[in-house]
């Protein structure tokens, strides 16, 4: 790959400028980002003293183009901390390139964030993550990354981080251990646990031999962002902590009647479930069981 899309063509000067209008247009003083994921825009509503900004009028931003993202860079306080919250965030799929689509990661790292955190909603690959919860991300597979699309090409800027970044602690454990604890504390343990995410490119939702290579190469939930992000988040030395919000599950293999008919019989839930589909033997094909048949 090579070309405009997948080369960072922004210098340090592009995210210095947008890092200072936003410094002189706030008090504000972040020590957190909060990139809000589809339909999760609400968080920035908990913030406190609001200062917000419409991409639109932000110079340098790049702008939202999808539904469920308001495209608002909202500034405030929570539980004491300085945060800035992104409601809306970009996607290469809008057609933006990597480098715009991370761009605010940077301008985070000049306002003088410390900590990122990402949120997404997701689609699940696993058996014990259901619609409604929420997964800790422990590490994630960067499918556009893996291909040769990453934010990091081009020029690198040694202002902000190494050539080479290492990515084998892109999650901060403390902070993973942490929200863990939080879960337990609010008596919602039932909902969370960690899990591997994987980004792919999207727009078009995944195959069902995508969704089956997939979960066989370990990942747990699947979204079209968050892996370019962290990757620029972590090269520029920010603490990032990333949760998945589980919103549909992904099909593993195409249902057919008569696995889901057999499925319902033996598991009485789940029926499209198709994890360890039953197999019907040569005699059964000829005869299928009857629904309701033991
Ligand atoms: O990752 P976020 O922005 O939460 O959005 C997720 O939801 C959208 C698909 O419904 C895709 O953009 C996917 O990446
Ligand atoms: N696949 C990819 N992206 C997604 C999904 C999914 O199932 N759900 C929400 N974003």
């Amino acid at each position: 790959p090579s070309g405009g899309l997948n080369r960072c063509v922004c210098v340090h000067d592009d995210y210095q400028k947008t890092a200072d209008w936003l410094l002189s247009q706030t008090k504000h003083r972040p020590q957190v980002a909060i990139i809000c994921g589809s339909g999760l825009g609400m968080l920035a509503d908990a913030l406190k003293c609001q200062d917000a900004f419409h991409y639109t009028d932000i110079p340098g931003f790049p702008q939202s183009t999808v539904q469920g993202h308001a495209g608002r860079l909202v500034f405030g306080e929570l539980k004491g901390k300085t945060c800035v919250c992104m409601q809306g965030r970009f996607h290469m799929y809008e057609g933006h390139s990597l480098c715009k689509t991370t761009f605010p990661v940077r301008v985070f790292k000049l306002l003088g964030v410390e900590t990122l955190i990402v949120t997404n909603a997701a689609g699940s690959l696993a058996d014990g993550l259901k619609p409604g919860d929420i997964m800790i991300i422990k590490d994630h597979v960067n499918f556009p990354g893996l291909g040769g699309f990453n934010p990091l090409n081009g020029p690198n800027d040694d202002k902000f981080g190494p050539r080479f970044p290492a990515m084998s602690a892109c999650y901060n454990p403390g902070l993973r251990c942490l929200a863990m604890d939080i879960a337990k504390q609010q008596g919602v343990a039932e909902l969370v646990q960690e899990g591997v995410y994987a980004a792919v490119g999207g727009p078009n939702f995944e195959t069902i031999a995508e969704a089956k290579l997939m979960h066989r190469l370990g990942v747990d939930a699947v979204g079209m962002s968050t892996a370019p992000e962290v990757v620029v988040a972590v090269h520029c030395g920010l603490r990032v902590f990333g949760i998945s919000l589980i919103t549909n599950k992904r099909p593993l293999s195409p249902v057919s009647a008569e696995i889901m008919m057999l499925q319902k019989n033996k598991h009485k839930k789940r029926v499209w479930s198709t994890r360890r589909p039953v197999i019907l033997q040569k005699d059964q094909r000829a005869n299928p069981p009857q629904v309701g048949v033991a």
